[in-house]
């Protein structure tokens, strides 16, 4: 079992090893009080004053304000978390609405292009980010894992991973190593909004090379400097290091990663019966968009079965969002699958997709190709739109600005008895096909929007009326799944599992979101809304037999069973939402906490000898 909430050691456990004093002082720093400076040989060496985390904290926050630009900001927040995990998490849960833009998209996608260029000078083996996998070295992966074994303290195994080679980095393309950033900045979240123990998250990457000159020629590039290999050697290369980590850790949840399309599809293909695995990409983002348009199609002012959508962008995401949407119009609205089918258009960089188009369409958009456009062949998005005359725009192109003033215009001229829905779903903003404020200037403020990347909010001219965008993004389920999966140890993870999990999305919106027609939770209750979608993802890995944990089991059952009380939409229990919170990491608030719920600090040379003299 792992362990409690309480057990916030943080980051102090992987220092454990060195048998140095930074054990303490690293997460404690100035609230290490006297007696403990004494016992750690510590004294003079820390300034006099002992103050306590709160005050800590007001620092941190004063310091990272100071930082004038985004990247200076992460820059700042990677050192913290580094050097003091607690305090940086404690900072990062306190001011999530403005951290997450900067630890997540949009910022993270330039610290990734700058990678190489503001990497911290880490020490392993007392400082490790994670694993950097060069594809010479795959031979040697178990020894790798060895030394990274090496590197933890006992018990401290990782139950998740987040898994990149770097090759799709947002919508910015092929950044090679230092995609390093999205499995470092996914896993901060898993940590804030779903509440893993950072200690138990790993960070990979697939250094495999990359096809972009500009970092091969980057005297700073830190990654192998080699083009990459083609497909035979790239899943050879990738599935001996999954079946090794696999292996080595055999309940670890695997979420691979900005994978570059095709892969991304033949590893999921490969590994999603074999392992704990799921593709964000692919999976993640369907679920999360599912979440927000169910509530889009319920505010839209039109039947759901005449809806008319679509998608510009045909990859990983656009492809793994339209198959989750039409597995809720059959399942929720009973339309058979032909018909909903049938409701998706798509458009791709050779315009919309057809079966008779003329070129050979990769596997992945065969699903949707047309069949029924008879010689209408549209060249790209402006004459799609004109032909499909849609409800809903959703973006997955890496277009920025592809939804230009005419489109949305247009948007809102088709759609006169309907609410149009705009989803510029492609990050990071550099990449969005639109912005919150574009969308409402175009669409008389009717839109009903979700963009991947953060937008500001909106105050509708003349007025003081605020309107907040909806951030379709995978941050909002990617954590409570991999919560759900670590807890309740499913033997592999279903589509159906993931359907759950938007439903409950969708379901937890409160009374003043959904008053105000909001998409998705505010993501200041992020960590609350991942409780209760764990729980839903928990609820449905029992009924389908594939949970292994026989607490959740138990847990689930007698919720099916009515001996305990069900939420509003019978997906969880209270008991099991309890249950869930009880799990969820939280940074110390105090030095007593720290000291008492890091079981490394009483064994820790000094601590043991300061206490034996007690
Ligand atoms: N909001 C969220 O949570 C998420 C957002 N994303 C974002 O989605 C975007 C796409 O990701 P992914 O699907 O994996 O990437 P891909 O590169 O596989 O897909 C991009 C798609 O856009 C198409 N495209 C390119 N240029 C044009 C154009 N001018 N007009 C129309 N279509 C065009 C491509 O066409 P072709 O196939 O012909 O090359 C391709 O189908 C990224 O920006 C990513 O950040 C991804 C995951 C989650
Ligand atoms: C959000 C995400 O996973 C992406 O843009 O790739
Ligand atoms: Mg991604």
């Amino acid at each position: 079992m792992s362990p409690p909430a309480t057990d916030s050691g943080a980051s102090s456990a992987r220092r454990s090893r060195s048998g140095s004093p930074d054990l303490i002082a690293s997460n404690a720093g100035t609230a290490l009080p006297y007696a403990t400076r004494s016992a750690l040989h510590l004294k003079g060496l820390v300034p006099s004053g002992v103050e306590d985390f709160v005050v800590q904290e007001q620092r941190a926050l004063e310091q990272l304000n100071t930082k004038s630009t985004n990247l200076e900001k992460y820059i700042f927040l990677s050192w913290l978390r580094t050097t003091n995990i607690n305090l940086f998490y404690r900072l990062v849960l306190h001011n999530l609405k403005a951290i997450a833009p900067v630890i997540y998209t949009p910022t993270v996608g330039q610290a990734c292009q700058e990678y190489s260029h503001i990497y911290p000078f880490l020490a392993p083996p007392n400082a490790v980010d994670g694993l950097y996998i060069p594809l010479n070295e795959v031979d040697n992966i178990d020894e790798i894992i060895a030394n990274y074994r090496e590197s933890i303290a006992e018990g401290d195994e990782p139950e998740i991973t987040v898994i990149t080679d770097g090759s799709r980095i947002l919508g910015l393309g092929d950044l090679g190593m230092n995609g390093m950033g999205i499995p470092v900045g996914k896993l901060q979240l898993y940590v804030a909004a779903g509440g893993l123990n950072p200690d138990r998250c790993l960070p990979i990457v697939l250094d495999f090379g990359t096809n972009t000159e500009k970092y091969l020629d980057d005297p700073l590039y830190l990654g192998l400097r080699q083009k990459r290999p083609d497909d035979p050697a790239f899943y050879a290369a990738a599935n001996r290091v999954v079946e090794a980590l696999h292996k080595a850790f055999p309940n670890m949840f695997i979420q691979f990663e900005d994978f570059s399309t095709d892969h991304a599809f033949g590893l999921l293909d490969q590994w999603r019966n074999k392992a704990l695995c799921f593709n964000d990409d692919i999976q993640g983002t369907g679920c999360v968009i599912l979440g927000g348009f169910i509530s889009a199609v319920e505010q839209a002012g039109i039947p759901p079965r005449d809806q008319r959508i679509l998608f510009v962008g045909a990859g990983s995401a656009g492809v793994g969002v339209a198959k989750q949407l039409v597995d809720y119009f059959i399942i929720e609205h009973n339309i058979p699958e032909d018909e909903a089918k049938a409701m998706f258009w798509f458009v791709d960089s050779r315009g919309m997709i057809t079966a008779n188009r003329g070129d050979k369409l990769a596997q992945h958009k065969v699903y949707f190709a047309r069949h029924d456009n008879s010689d209408t062949q549209c060249k790209d998005l402006e004459e799609t739109l004109e032909y499909v005359k849609p409800t809903a725009l959703i973006g997955l192109s890496t277009i920025y600005k592809a939804f230009n003033e005419k489109l949305l215009t247009r948007m809102n001229e088709i759609n006169t008895k309907a609410r149009p829905i705009v989803f510029p779903l492609s990050n990071p903003e550099t990449k969005a096909e639109c912005s919150f404020e574009e969308a409402m200037r175009c669409t008389d403020n009717r839109v009903l929007f979700a963009s991947g990347t953060a937008f500001p909010e909106y105050t509708i001219p003349g007025t003081d009326e605020l309107r907040v965008p909806g951030q379709g993004n995978n941050m909002y389920v990617f954590p409570p799944i991999g919560l759900g999966a670590v807890l309740s140890k499913p033997a592999h993870i279903t589509d159906t599992m993931i359907y759950a999990v938007s439903k409950a999305l969708a379901n937890s919106l409160n009374e003043d979101e959904k008053k105000r027609g909001e998409l998705y939770p505010r993501i200041e209750r992020i960590r609350e809304v991942a409780a209760e979608l764990a729980a839903a993802f928990i609820h449905q890995a029992v009924k389908e037999g594939l949970a292994k944990d026989d607490k959740w089991i138990e847990l689930a059952n007698a919720t099916a069973q009515g001996q305990v009380s069900p939420s509003p939409d019978g997906r969880f229990s209270a008991e099991m939402l309890a249950e869930v919170k009880k799990f969820m990491w939280v940074p110390a608030e105090t030095f007593e906490q720290l000291r008492e719920c890091c079981p490394h600090y009483h064994h820790h040379p000094m601590v043991h000898q300061h206490n034996q003299k007690l």
